[in-house]
């Protein structure tokens, strides 16, 4: 077999189903999407006889060959090699991949059918050139499959592969259309790794006019999708809270200035306390679960909240026509899975809903981000969230799960609220009681946060912290004010104090923000034993010598950070002090002056350090080549 450069950016499947090609030539077909930008074409056929499969597959080869694209052959290596094509796929339980290597060549295509990280890392390792991921969402072109793994499936297996020395690309396939094409890429993508390409069936051979759906798909693939625009071309995000909060007013000032079309599909309960919320931070509320009237609202530039608190059959219907518009427009789309982990139904609900349209913002309690996020044998009491057993850097750390899974931004409320974007996390300490004892708060704190949402796309984070301060502080306001008497009286107050605080910021008043309370979670050191907050410049702090007793050592500890003349000196020289032996990592100590760096290294060295470097620290801690790592 000749070697081909392989593009796998628009990976066409075929199926030869009459329900697919409608008493059209698989072949003139194949020649059609081929013409409309298709990079690689596999023939797959279950169920025909070699002779036949061997000829038809000749004729698509010479479609291929023509566009200088490969041919790759589903399953059967005999026809592969009958016919030169340039490759095969594997499924789990076709012929091993060493085998199929030792009969096709060093120079074929060979690619492996993967649903988890195992099969993929076992493919990558055993040589296939890719994988194909799947299945990505429910597809009726296949109905025996394994499992429906989702864009978080994707993102898991490419975020293994790239860890991998092997370099192996990856397509997704099962349910890519022209609708989700784009978000797939996106959503799909892990830190170091994104899709090397979509695989597709139905969307071209059922195609009535393939060569314009493959030219559609193919430049969709080139597009960042309509709802990450903004963030891809201006995407520069605010860093550290203090300057996130000299952000706030902007967008709080913006919200009274644009007012912003605020589309709600939420519950019966709180329609009406949502809609005067809207109204008083300057935003314009429609509340309409109506399917129908939603592509044209979704142009109309603002935000749709989608509030789960009584989902029925028709209205999920509904819910996906108007997440599918507003993701077609790029409107910022927020999902309140109320009570997600109360029912089945809810919780299928939720798995439908994020397999459809893609949501800027999740915004739930602990009980149903938990949810959201698959956590097995949960069971919801009803729509409240129930006391948490977490600490606060769990509950962080659940809320940038769930953010950097779906590639988007996570509120999830309780007495301190996290928010996170995968990369950013802060805990607000701001609100109210009485927040607690009335219905609809956190609902209506959807429709804050959507409001600031419309108007702020850029950075969805400082959206999401601008909407929840302006909420929870005008309700500390409400709270204390004289003629609030308790849950009732509170209300109307709440509703005065949000009016107040947006028309302050208007006049550029900001002096309510001087009550926000918002830290910063540090939650990049994952699987720490122990963070420690410290003012000594040593490190030798109580929570840290707990771990190193002597009587268990003395230990070989490594030393890395800043400044290496300051806190690494201090903490070296207590560590040596205590015992132990200590490695200083030369690569991975700095100093603001650069010419610290070397006074200290040499004074470590003195004190009985060893000065060493991490490549060669970590090679005598795996000894010998034959380790994994
Ligand atoms: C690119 C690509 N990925 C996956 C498949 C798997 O489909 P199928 O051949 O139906 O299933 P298995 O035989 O692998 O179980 C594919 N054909 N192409
Ligand atoms: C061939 C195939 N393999 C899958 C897998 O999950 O491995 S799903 C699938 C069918 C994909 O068809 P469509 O693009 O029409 O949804």
């Amino acid at each position: 077999m000749r070697k081909m450069s392989v593009d796998y950016s628009l990976y066409l499947v075929t199926d030869s189903a009459e329900t697919l090609l409608r008493g059209r030539d698989l072949v003139e077909v194949v020649k059609a999407a081929v013409k409309g930008g298709v990079t690689i074409v596999q023939f797959r056929d279950k169920t025909g006889e070699t002779g036949e499969l061997v000829r038809v597959a000749k004729a698509l080869h010479a479609v291929t060959k023509q566009y200088n694209i490969p041919l790759i052959v589903n399953d059967r290596i005999d026809v592969a090699l009958a016919v030169g094509a340039e490759g095969v796929h594997l499924g789990q339980d076709d012929i091993d991949l060493q085998i199929a290597r030792k009969l096709l060549g060093d120079n074929a295509i060979i690619g492996v059918s993967v649903s988890s990280v195992d099969e993929a890392v076992r493919a990558a390792k055993g040589g296939a050139n890719y994988v194909g991921i799947g299945t990505l969402f429910a597809t009726s072109t296949k109905v025996d499959t394994k499992s429906v793994i989702g864009t978080a499936g994707v993102k898991k297996v490419l975020g293994a592969l790239s860890a991998m020395d092997e370099k192996v690309s990856a397509v997704a396939i099962g349910g890519v259309n022209l609708s989700n094409v784009q978000r797939v890429i996106y959503q799909s993508k892990a830190s170091f790794k994104a899709l090397d390409g979509i695989a597709v069936v139905s969307a071209i051979i059922a195609a009535p006019d393939p060569t314009k759906a493959a030219k559609e798909l193919k430049g969709l693939t080139r597009q960042p999708p309509a709802f990450a625009v903004a963030n891809v071309q201006n995407g520069r995000k605010v860093k550290g809270y203090q300057a996130l909060i000299q952000s706030v007013p902007a967008v709080v000032k913006m919200l009274g200035q644009a007012r912003p079309l605020c589309h709600n599909m939420t519950n019966l309960v709180v329609q009406n306390f949502a809609a005067n919320v809207s109204l008083a931070i300057g935003a314009s509320p429609i509340m309409s679960s109506n399917g129908g009237e939603a592509a044209d609202l979704a142009r109309l530039k603002g935000s749709l909240v989608i509030n789960m608190g009584t989902v029925t059959p028709d209205g999920l219907e509904a819910y996906i026509v108007a997440l599918r518009a507003y993701n077609m427009h790029g409107g910022p789309v927020i999902l309140d899975p109320v009570g997600a982990g109360a029912t089945r139904t809810r919780r299928d609900a939720v798995n439908r809903l994020l397999s459809e349209g893609y949501f800027d913002m999740i915004k739930g309690n602990e009980q149903e981000i938990k949810s959201v996020l698959g956590e097995e044998n949960l069971q919801q009491n009803g729509v409240d969230s129930g006391g948490s057993a977490l600490t606060d850097n769990d509950r962080a750390r659940l809320a940038k799960k769930l953010a950097s899974r779906e590639r988007n931004v996570v509120l999830m409320t309780g007495p301190t609220d996290f928010l996170s974007d995968g990369e950013r996390t802060f805990a607000v300490n701001n609100g109210h009681e009485y927040l607690g004892k009335i219905t609809g708060s956190g609902c209506t704190l959807g429709t804050t946060v959507a409001s600031c949402l419309a108007i702020q796309r850029e950075d969805k984070l400082l959206a999401a912290l601008s909407g929840v301060l302006l909420f929870e502080i005008a309700a500390e306001h409400a709270g204390l004010r004289e003629d609030v008497k308790g849950p009732g009286t509170f209300v109307p107050a709440f509703i005065d104090e949000l009016y107040h605080i947006t028309k302050q910021t208007a006049a550029g008043n900001n002096g309510w923000l001087a009550a926000s309370k918002i830290n910063e979670m540090e939650l990049s050191l994952e699987g720490a034993v122990e963070c420690a907050d410290k003012s000594a410049f040593s490190m030798w702090v109580p929570e840290i010598q707990k771990h190193f007793k002597l009587e268990d050592g003395p230990y070989e500890i490594a030393v890395v950070g800043i400044e290496s003349h300051i806190c690494v000196t201090q903490t070296t020289i207590d560590l040596l002090a205590n015992g132990h032996k200590v490695y200083v990592l030369a690569d991975g100590v700095s100093s603001c002056n650069p010419q610290e760096v070397p006074i200290a290294l040499d004074r470590l060295r003195k004190e009985g350090a060893v000065v060493t470097t991490s490549e060669s620290f970590l090679f005598e801690c795996m000894g010998d080549a034959g380790i994994g790592e």
